[in-house]
């Protein structure tokens, strides 16, 4: 599988944030996305995920067959708001993504255990600490399986511990052929990845 972005140009609120950037990312590899605060990081994951139109250029998501046949329907987005229900428990809001996804690659309690959140999975995701909610975000793309990974400054509010714990799953999706193209001010520990750095447009 492949994503290739060709001049691709992004806008928002009517105005130009990026133009004419090109990449090409293929299966075991991660684009690191950088930049300074406002330079259309975030917008660029999510141009490529179909969350925002594009306002020029290609995006091409190759060898996903009839299962995954553009970018969007290929991909995890990890934004950051976690996409949870605050009112929900923890189980389940897993469980309704779970059911919703599809491509299941393990249970609720299998995703759980694998962030190390199994104990609180009986609490509304509403009382969790920023850690814990990213950590049950990442127990959503463990639990079903998409081959291209968005994530916005995924690390954003983890501990130590949590991260090397998410560095070694981004690296076993990697190892499975997966791709990642993540939006970070942080170093992922990955070793297959390219920097794409995005400069100020104006
Ligand atoms: N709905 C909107 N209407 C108008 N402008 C917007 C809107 N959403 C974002 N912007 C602007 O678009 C620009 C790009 O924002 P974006 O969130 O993509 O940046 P970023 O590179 O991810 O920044 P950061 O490193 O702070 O996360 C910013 O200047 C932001 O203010």
């Amino acid at each position: 599988m492949r994503l290739a972005v060709t001049n691709l140009s992004g806008e928002r609120g009517g105005e130009l944030i990026f133009s004419d950037l090109s990449f090409e990312v293929g299966a075991g590899s991660a684009v690191l996305v950088t930049g300074p605060n406002g330079v259309g990081k975030s917008t660029l994951l999510r141009i490529i995920g179909g969350l925002l139109p594009s306002s020029d250029g290609a995006i091409e998501f190759s060898g996903g067959g009839e299962a995954w046949p553009n970018a969007g329907a290929a991909a995890h987005y990890l934004g950051a708001t976690n996409a949870m229900k605050p009112a929900l428990t923890v189980e389940e809001n897993l469980s309704f993504w779970r059911s919703f996804l599809g491509e299941h690659l393990c249970t609720v309690d299998e995703a759980l255990e694998q962030v190390g959140l199994l104990d609180i999975a009986h609490l509304p995701f509403g009382y969790l600490s920023t850690g814990q909610r990213r950590r049950v975000a990442i127990a959503r793309l463990v639990m079903c399986y998409r081959p291209l990974w968005l994530l916005d400054e995924p690390t954003s509010g983890l501990d130590k511990r949590s991260e090397a714990k998410f560095t070694e799953l981004m690296r076993q999706h990697l190892a499975g052929g997966g791709l990642i193209v993540a939006a970070t001010h942080l170093p992922l520990g990955l070793e297959n990845s390219q920097e794409l750095q995005m400069v100020a447009n104006r």
